[in-house]
């Protein structure tokens, strides 16, 4: 028997037993940095001469792991492995698999600080950020192995006299995981462990900014009892291992959550029928975001300058969620600018490491030099109003930026930034706000900060995105309370923790026996 699910609560850094335990955490990963990090095919570690070097963002000079690389032959031997040890994964009961995933659950537990430094140092995380994804990556394990189990004896459908019917689920094949670095624990161990526990086998082809961390997760779910074979790690490049995964005619379903441009490559290649291949492949396509904060007239004004502020430079500005957009009505626009600006102008940017940093670097000289390209862009097409200024001399770091008055159709209020940037738009009425909150081919998350009834049912009814959240943020979903996916060019409306996830990852099969 298994216990009902229950969230990881999040860490208390105020408590100086928790800072110290936290502290202590990043020394004992700092002393296990620069080591070298092996490929996993067919339960075999496999090092190679060409490696991934994952580097601290915060600090370029230090070398977090250096990760082996797959090339094409390597993933050939993995999708192999993953074809042949389907045959009896796919027969383990649900039980039995769910109990891979709540022993893995457990062991990350024990070593959570552990796993969260690693994010710190991998990707710039902030503690607090770097706990909630760890503390994430816990629920994905714990929600999805009891749903796998509630699952498992499939649903109900009716039965006639002389004919008893059956619907079941059963594991689709091989999986292609292929997750981003930004919820780089939470995301990838989530992606990774639905089509494990629904009976799939996986090739998990980690980000280029955040293979560690996957690696100190393989080597978990190593230790929990996967047999060999089910799990293959394979870092590589996107284009090489990624393009070849994805276009393997074994290749049953793809789990891809990135960018927009990668996810609807992905697409499209998937949708070609390969020699050899005589089924359809699956695909999950978790993409981009350009998410709004709404304010209207009637808001409560201390919550809507906390929702734009958390939503905009949480993590700076680099998750799906992020709320770059702030559209405000015009008889408040004044206001939540200045204030918005002025909480800005005081916020904390520095080395993730320490403990009273609220925001840390970006997460590498690409992703600097793209969003220090739209700091000019934004000057060009509205008004500067605080930061625009980076510094990436040892990091990368940039100051979080406000632009006001712009254009709903301008690049900086269409295009999805991914950094510590908020631009704010003008409304002249609530109808408008959502006029402009809608108007772009993403439909990810959106908040709306108003104390109106009406207006909350008609945002419900029209502001389309998957995730819409009223006087909070826009980022942050909880696996369980709120199920996470987009609409539009935002993804497949896969739900990421919630009731609807796991079938996604299978086949429902209609059995009908004569009597
Ligand atoms: N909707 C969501 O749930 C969600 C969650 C997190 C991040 N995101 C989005 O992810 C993006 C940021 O993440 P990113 O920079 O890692 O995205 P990305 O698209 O650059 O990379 C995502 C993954 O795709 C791989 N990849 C790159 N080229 C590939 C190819 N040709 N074939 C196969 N795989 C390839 C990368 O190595 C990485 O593992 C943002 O757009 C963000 O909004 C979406
Ligand atoms: N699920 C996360 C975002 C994932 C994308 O980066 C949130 O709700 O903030």
């Amino acid at each position: 028997m298994y216990t009902p699910f229950k969230h990881e609560p999040f860490t208390d850094f105020t408590v100086e037993e928790n800072k110290k335990a936290f502290e202590a955490a990043l020394e004992q990963v700092k002393g296990d940095l620069n080591k070298d990090h092996d490929l996993l095919v067919n339960g075999e570690h496999v090092q190679t001469e060409d490696k991934i070097i994952s580097i601290n963002p915060a600090n370029k000079e230090e070398v977090v792991g250096r990760v082996s690389k797959a090339n094409q032959e390597i993933a050939e031997e993995a999708m192999q492995a993953a074809v042949t040890s389907f045959e009896d994964w796919r027969k383990w009961s649900p039980e039995a698999r769910a109990g891979v995933f709540f022993r893995a659950a457990a062991k990350i537990r024990r070593r959570k600080h552990e796993f969260s430094a690693y994010l710190v140092y991998e990707v710039g995380k902030p503690w607090k950020e770097a706990d909630a994804d760890t503390a994430e990556a816990i629920d994905f394990l714990e929600y999805y192995a009891r749903q796998m189990i509630e699952l498992g004896e499939g649903k109900h459908v009716e039965s006639r006299e002389g004919e008893q019917n059956r619907y079941i689920y059963q594991p689709t094949g091989v999986a292609v995981v292929i997750p981003p670095w930004n919820l780089a624990f939470a995301i990838m161990a989530g992606t990774t462990v639905a089509p494990l526990v629904t009976g799939n086998t996986v090739l998990l082809k980690p980000a280029s900014n955040s293979p560690v961390i996957a690696s100190k997760f393989v080597e978990v779910l190593e230790e929990s009892g996967l047999p060999k074979g089910v799990l293959n790690f394979v870092p590589g490049s996107g284009r090489e291992v990624g393009d070849y995964l994805v276009d393997h005619p074994k290749t049953a379903l793809i789990s891809f959550t990135g960018s927009r441009e990668v996810g609807t490559r992905i697409i499209e290649r998937a949708s070609k029928v390969q020699p050899g291949q005589n089924h359809l492949k699956q695909v999950i396509a978790e993409m981009g975001g350009k998410d709004t904060v709404v304010v209207d007239s009637s808001a409560d004004l201390d919550t809507a300058v906390d929702a734009i502020v958390v939503s905009a430079f949480g993590f700076s500005g680099q998750k799906c969620s992020s709320g770059s957009r702030a559209v405000v009505h015009e008889d408040v626009y004044d206001e939540v600018l200045e204030r918005v600006a002025k909480v800005t102008s005081e916020l904390s940017v520095g080395n993730a490491s320490e403990s009273n940093v609220y925001m840390g670097p970006v997460v590498d000289q690409a992703a600097y030099e793209k969003i220090m390209g739209y700091m000019e862009v934004g000057k060009e097409e509205g008004r500067l109003v605080v930061g625009g200024t980076g510094d990436d001399s040892k990091g990368y770091f940039i100051q979080p930026t406000v632009f006001a008055d712009l254009d709903p159709k301008s690049r900086m209020q269409q295009e999805e930034i991914f950094g510590p940037v908020v631009c704010f738009t003008k409304a002249k009425d609530f109808d408008e706000a959502i006029e402009i909150a809608n108007n772009t081919e993403y439909g990810l998350t959106g908040a709306v900060i108003t104390e109106d009834r009406q207006h909350i049912e008609r945002a419900a009814r029209d502001f389309h995105v998957g995730n819409l959240y009223f006087n909070r943020n826009c980022t942050g979903a909880i696996v369980g309370y709120q199920p996470f996916g987009g609409f539009k060019m935002s993804g497949t409306d896969s739900k990421a923790g919630g009731p609807d996830y796991l079938a996604l990852h299978m086949q429902a099969k209609t059995i009908s026996e004569m009597l």
